[in-house]
């Protein structure tokens, strides 16, 4: 597996308040990285930093093609899809208008109309709440449109912020499955935040422990479930 993305001293502030402190790390294409950490700890910064929504410095490269000084629209046009913590659908448009909404970089009708199918193919109840306004959907559904949404870009990378969050054990059980076979099917690769370390060590093939900003540990998903103080902390064993 070659690179795809690579990261190198990133910073991120919020005003005078630093909450990245140069970061290094990189993504195997079609890979899958967690990024585990603490509330506060820059995961999520981590994500905004990437796809240009937060002022960052350092290196930000995608399949060698340098970001950092790009703008959230180019960096989506570059392959980055950003699945953000609470969702972003529309809630007034249909299920459907939102995944059509996704294809907004792409022309193609014929193409968009084959990949909303292949979105409904992964999320067969989406399809059933094809007409139905996406505010309507159960906490589960929105999560699962948000995904297909990001899909619709055809990306290179997806990021994922807590996508378990505020769902069922079942139903979390059954997104992570999804993202599974869209990573080995459709070879999409995956940046994962998510407070459910076990959860995401058992998609990840690498991962990352964050604390105030800085990297203190990264490796494989194997040598960090192994970790003591990763099993301490984040797992409760
Ligand atoms: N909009 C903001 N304005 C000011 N400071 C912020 C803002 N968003 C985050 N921060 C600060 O930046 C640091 C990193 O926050 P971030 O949200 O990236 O952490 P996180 O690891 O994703 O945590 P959580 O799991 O709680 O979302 C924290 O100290 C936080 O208080």
């Amino acid at each position: 597996m070659s690179r795809l993305l690579e990261v190198k001293g990133l910073e991120a502030s919020y005003g005078p308040t630093k909450a990245l402190h140069g970061l290094d790390f990189g993504l195997e294409d079609g890979g899958v990285t967690t990024i585990l950490g603490a509330n506060g700890a820059g995961k999520t910064t981590t994500l905004r930093a990437i796809s240009g929504m937060v002022t960052r410095n350092g290196e930000i490269t995608l399949g060698g093609k340098e970001l950092s000084s790009m703008r959230p629209a180019e960096i989506t046009r570059e392959g980055i899809a950003h699945v953000p913590e609470g969702r972003g659908t529309f809630v007034r448009m249909s299920t459907e208008d939102n995944l059509q909404l996704g294809a907004y970089t792409r022309n193609g009708k014929a193409e968009i109309a084959e990949d909303i199918e292949r979105v409904y193919s992964y999320f067969p109840i989406l399809k059933q709440r094809r007409n139905q306004q996406a505010g309507t959907l159960s906490g589960g559904e929105a999560q699962m449109l948000a995904v297909g949404r990001a899909l619709m870009l055809r990306p290179r990378l997806l990021l994922l912020d807590e996508p378990s969050f505020g769902l069922a054990p079942l139903i979390v059980q059954e997104l992570f499955e999804i993202l599974k076979k869209i990573n080995s099917e459709d070879g999409v690769s995956m940046l994962l935040v998510e407070q459910n370390a076990a959860l995401a060590l058992e998609l990840a093939d690498h991962a990352y422990l964050l604390e105030t900003g800085n990297i203190v540990i990264s490796g494989t998903s194997e040598s960090i479930l192994e970790n003591e103080t990763v099993r301490r902390s984040y797992l409760g064993y």
